[in-house]
């Protein structure tokens, strides 16, 4: 088995009959997918909500429930990768691309499982480059907006073409190597206009799941 899978099966273990799922996105939040199609498929009931195209096809591919939005209501737990994890259980997330649903559906949410392996885990934010997505419309002004704040923007591509997300919108990675105050950049992007959402999540991990090189776990909780 691979670290991403161990990390993703032992979250999915959270889910139990009767709870409303979030599903994240990318090639971890994949196995977590997987494993709760399989429980489905062995009769455990769930309603789920996915926060991204991709992940709402393969959970459909399952027999997955997924449900609109706006008509699930209150999520129990979300279970999603992360791109770096801090000790404050601070995120980077938005590597697939999907991190605007991805952030709101975290926040709609009881408790957001992050699974990972053991690479993800970090001292500082910054090494992974910051995903910030921007409106098309205006988009060359908010890159310089972004420039002008230091954050070293690249628009991500997809081929010859610019990278558009579920949203539509336009995706800067911002390669900034070190994030001293990620909770004020946090704000501070968010009040650009042009600026939809970011990739730091702060403060919203509430357990992080890191399978290591030796095929341990580490479970960490977050107190606050
Ligand atoms: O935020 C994400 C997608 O927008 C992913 O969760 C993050 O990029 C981690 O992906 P992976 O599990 O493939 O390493």
């Amino acid at each position: 088995m691979n670290l991403k899978q161990i990390a993703a099966e032992r979250a999915a273990e959270y889910i139990q009959d009767g709870m409303k799922v979030g599903l994240g996105t990318g090639s971890t939040a994949y196995y977590a997918i997987c494993k709760l199609g399989e429980r489905v498929r062995d009769g455990l009931q769930i309603q789920a909500v996915a926060t991204s195209e991709a992940s709402d096809k393969l959970a459909r591919e399952w027999g997955i429930p997924i449900i609109p939005f706006d008509q699930i209501g209150r999520l129990d737990i979300t279970i999603d990768g992360a791109d770096e994890v801090d000790p404050n259980f601070n995120l980077i997330k938005g590597g697939g691309g999907a991190l605007l649903r991805e952030k709101i559906v975290a926040a709609n949410s009881d408790q957001l499982i992050i699974v990972a392996d053991g690479s993800k885990a970090v001292d500082k934010l910054g090494r992974f480059p910051l995903p910030v997505e921007v409106v098309p419309f205006a988009s060359e002004w908010t890159f310089k907006a972004l420039e002008s704040m230091g954050c070293f923007p690249e628009w991500r591509m997809n081929g010859d073409e610019r990278y558009l997300t579920d949203n539509g919108n336009l995706i800067a990675d911002c390669r900034m190597e070190a994030i001293e105050q990620a909770p004020e950049l946090n704000i501070k992007l968010n009040m650009l206009p042009g600026v939809v959402d970011n990739g730091l999540f702060i403060n919203m991990a509430n357990i992080v799941i890191l399978a290591k090189e030796d095929g341990s776990i580490d479970e960490l909780h977050r107190s606050n």
